[in-house]
């Protein structure tokens, strides 16, 4: 696609959407092979960046316990970024001793939800993004700091928005200059989503906002609009919609992150460019879908683009609808 991208996608597929994986025994985890040949499928799509694995305790999420090798066998790709979670300080060594340049450091807004998902309260997790972003320094890696539950927390309700401001100038003083707020659980709504985008966005304009949206009650396309019409240019999706928190299972929690192929499909149909080759996205996401054992939730994969129906239907242009033959008879 021509032109510079309007929209900035991050696939997470390799790391949320793994994760929950930890409830869902069925489920089967991709090798480090089936992970790579994912990873390449999804960089040959034209995406521009990767979160490809989790450097978070092994025994917390054992579906990410070959984080290290996947960083190390990487492919070669000079225009993708690869990057990796890091939960703390021990994370980012790993990360960096594999090779890694960009490091997501992750927190949760809710002091609650943060010590049910990384054992620490809010104080001790911003020590842990401080000590990380030295240590990205003195290595010439990035730091983007992935925060949770920036609309809605599950067990402490609407988080403030001068909480979340308060965080995000903290992590600006630290030297951060990119931010992805989500919507953990996926229910906030389009205009909750515009204020907080919109209070951010006009408070740090040279800030990179980043949207990571759940789509639990089917918002989240619809979030992501509001986002990009305030300023917000980096979308983190997931082909396949898998994925979701390790506080909950998918069964309480719902569906996943919102599926890459869909948010293409919308950008794609509204002029936005992404620079992503849809038509890869979903051969991605129907492959992922063969490894692990469970259908994507992709619309678009289901339902085709308008393109598609468009020709479906004009071969149908001639047959009566139903309701009418049934008046012919
Ligand atoms: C954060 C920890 C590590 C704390 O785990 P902990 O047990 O509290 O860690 P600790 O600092 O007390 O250390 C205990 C032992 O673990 C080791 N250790 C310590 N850290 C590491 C590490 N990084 N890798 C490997 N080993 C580690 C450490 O070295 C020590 O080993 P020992 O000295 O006893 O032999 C753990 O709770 C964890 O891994 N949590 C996972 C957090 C996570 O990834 N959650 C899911 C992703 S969050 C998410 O999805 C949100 C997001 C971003 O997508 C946006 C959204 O939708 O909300």
């Amino acid at each position: 696609m021509a032109g510079t991208p309007q929209a900035r996608i991050v696939e997470v597929l390799l790391r949320d959407g793994l994760q929950t994986m930890v409830y869902e025994s069925e489920w089967h985890v991709p090798t480090t092979e089936e992970k790579l040949e994912l990873i390449e499928m999804l960089a040959d799509a034209g995406i521009p960046e990767l979160e490809v694995t989790g450097f978070v305790h092994p025994k917390v999420i054992p579906m990410l316990a070959d984080a290290s090798e996947v960083v190390q066998r990487l492919p070669d790709r000079p225009g993708t970024v690869f990057r990796a979670l890091v939960p703390n300080l021990r994370g980012a060594q790993r990360a960096v001793a594999a090779g890694c340049t960009k490091l997501s450091s992750l927190i949760v807004a809710s002091e609650t939800y943060n010590k049910k998902n990384s054992n620490m309260t809010l104080e001790q997790n911003i020590e842990q993004i401080r000590l990380i972003t030295e240590l990205a320094k003195a290595e010439k890696a990035v730091v983007n700091v992935s925060m949770g539950t920036c609309f809605l927390c599950p067990y402490e309700g609407e988080m403030p928005e001068k909480h979340i401001l308060g965080l995000i100038e903290t992590f600006m003083d630290f030297g951060v200059r990119e931010v992805s707020i989500a919507d953990s659980i996926g229910m906030a709504n389009p205009r909750m989503v515009a204020a907080r985008v919109k209070a951010i966005t006009s408070r740090w304009p040279e800030l990179e906002l980043g949207m990571h949206m759940h789509d639990r009650t089917g918002m989240a396309l619809a979030n992501i609009v509001a986002a990009l019409d305030n300023g917000a240019t980096i979308f983190e999706t997931c082909a396949g919609g898998y994925g979701g928190g390790i506080s909950m299972p998918v069964s309480v929690l719902g569906m996943g992150n919102v599926p890459t192929e869909d948010v293409v499909n919308m950008f794609d149909e509204m002029g936005v460019s992404t620079g992503v080759d849809l038509d890869a996205v979903r051969t991605a996401a129907n492959r992922t879908a063969e490894i692990i054992g469970l259908p994507t939730y992709g619309r678009v994969s289901k339902y085709g683009t308008y393109a598609e129906f468009h020709q479906e239907a004009l071969a149908h242009i001639d047959a009566p609808a139903r309701g009418n033959s049934a008046l012919q008879k």
